[in-house]
């Protein structure tokens, strides 16, 4: 009997790399890093690969392991060589998620040679990019803005892929149960707004800020009522009758599907998106205002309002007209909402999005950077 990986070395071509390390030093709570991560390891276990990930630990272990997760604790991250390069022998790729491990795996000697990163936000470092540029085959910037960033910052453009976020439309959907209306004694005919967004680091100030907006949209308007969720929002935010602090929440397919219409960003836009729930998308770049099919791929190359290389200011007063505007709308709105999913759907399925970064995990030659975003665009 022949061995597999002879046969393919002799053809010229290396065995399939099909079990992944994947790095994060933090599992917070309900942060897009984390779900990125959680997404990505749970769609290569269905396709078939070995995925283990690396975390010095957090707030979200548990439910990480309650997900199946196959978890290798680092402790002290930063000074963990020695078990990271352990760890390193049973798996054929690594693929990093935040500055701390690319400056971990870079203190490696010999250095490995299969990393991947990706870069979720301009928190990343210009020193931490040009690390990556340096020890990466790959980096996968989430959104043009950032990945105009990492041009500016130094990355290879030889290196860099344009790859955006990619959602379990099998969870996030509009099928299934709307329990928060129940849990939070909502009339029937109630109109429910829903924030979602974490209330720590850059995003405290705009989940503040909305808060206080949709407080005051909502007075005077007996029929409303208005959701807010994310780590911390039960310790900023004051709930009130018919004004509900959710904090965390860890089912968020019920959570959009409770509302008739969703404020957020980032990753927290396309789960509602694909939820069937028109969305209403501002973050911590700038104001979208609503998702429609003309403005999806606008939307889109901001991140949904997270993501611009200069941040736009908006008013309080451009919200609310947008509300407004997304409650009066009837049968036409429901269309709109409908062709908005069929676009996010196409574009931005865990499916895709893990096809697109096996086929890094795989890659040995690195194509021209005009050809890489060109391809995903
Ligand atoms: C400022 C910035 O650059 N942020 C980026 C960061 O995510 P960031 O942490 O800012 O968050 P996002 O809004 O993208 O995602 C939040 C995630 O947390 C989950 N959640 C939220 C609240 C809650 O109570 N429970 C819960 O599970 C949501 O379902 C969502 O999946 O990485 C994301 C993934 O690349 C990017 O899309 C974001 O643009
Ligand atoms: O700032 P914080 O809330 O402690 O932690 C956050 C993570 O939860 C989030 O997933 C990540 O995308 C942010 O950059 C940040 O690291």
């Amino acid at each position: 009997m022949y061995n597999v990986g002879v046969v393919l070395r002799v053809c010229g071509r290396s065995p399939d790399l099909k079990s992944v390390l994947i790095m994060v030093k933090n599992l917070r709570s309900g942060g897009g890093t984390e779900t990125y991560v959680l997404t990505l390891a749970q769609t290569l276990k269905k396709q078939g690969y070995r995925v283990g990930i690396y975390t010095s630990g957090g707030t979200w272990l548990g439910f990480f392991r309650k997900k199946g997760m196959r978890i290798h604790i680092a402790p002290s991250y930063k000074n963990s060589q020695k078990l990271l390069e352990k760890m390193l022998k049973l798996y054929q790729v690594v693929h990093a998620n935040d500055q701390f491990s690319v400056s971990l795996l870079a203190t490696l000697r010999p250095l490995p040679s299969q990393v991947v990163v990706t870069m979720h936000g301009k928190y990343f470092k210009p020193a931490a990019i040009r690390k990556s540029s340096a020890i990466a085959k790959a980096i996968i910037a989430v959104s043009p803005p950032i990945y105009n960033y990492a041009v500016r910052c130094g990355a290879k453009t030889a290196k860099l892929h344009l790859i955006p976020n990619g959602i379990a439309i099998e969870t996030f959907r509009p099928q299934g149960t709307k329990s928060l209306r129940k849990k939070y004694k909502f009339p029937a005919g109630a109109i429910v707004i829903g924030y979602v967004g974490r209330f720590t680091s850059e995003k405290l100030p705009l989940g503040q800020r909305i808060s206080r907006i949709l407080r005051s949209f909502k007075a005077g308007r007996p029929n409303t009522r208005v959701m807010i969720a994310g780590r911390l929002s039960k310790k900023y935010v004051k709930k009130t009758g018919g004004y509900i602090v959710a904090g965390l929440i860890s089912n968020m397919s019920d959570f959009y599907r409770s509302c008739d219409v969703v404020v957020g960003t980032g990753r927290v836009a396309l789960e509602a998106i694909a939820c069937g729930k028109p969305v209403l998308a501002v973050g911590c770049s700038g104001f979208v205002g609503r998702v429609t099919v003309k403005n999806f791929n606008y939307a889109w190359r901001r991140n949904f309002g997270d993501h611009q290389n200069r941040r736009v200011k908006w008013t309080d007063r451009q919200l609310i007209n947008d509300l407004n505007k997304i409650m009066q709308l009837k049968k036409n709105g429901k269309t709109q909402t409908h062709q908005v999913r069929n676009l996010m759907i196409r574009q931005f399925s865990s499916r895709s999005m893990t096809k697109k970064i096996a086929r890094l995990y795989q890659k040995k030659q690195f194509n021209s950077g005009i050809n890489n975003i060109l391809c995903y665009v």
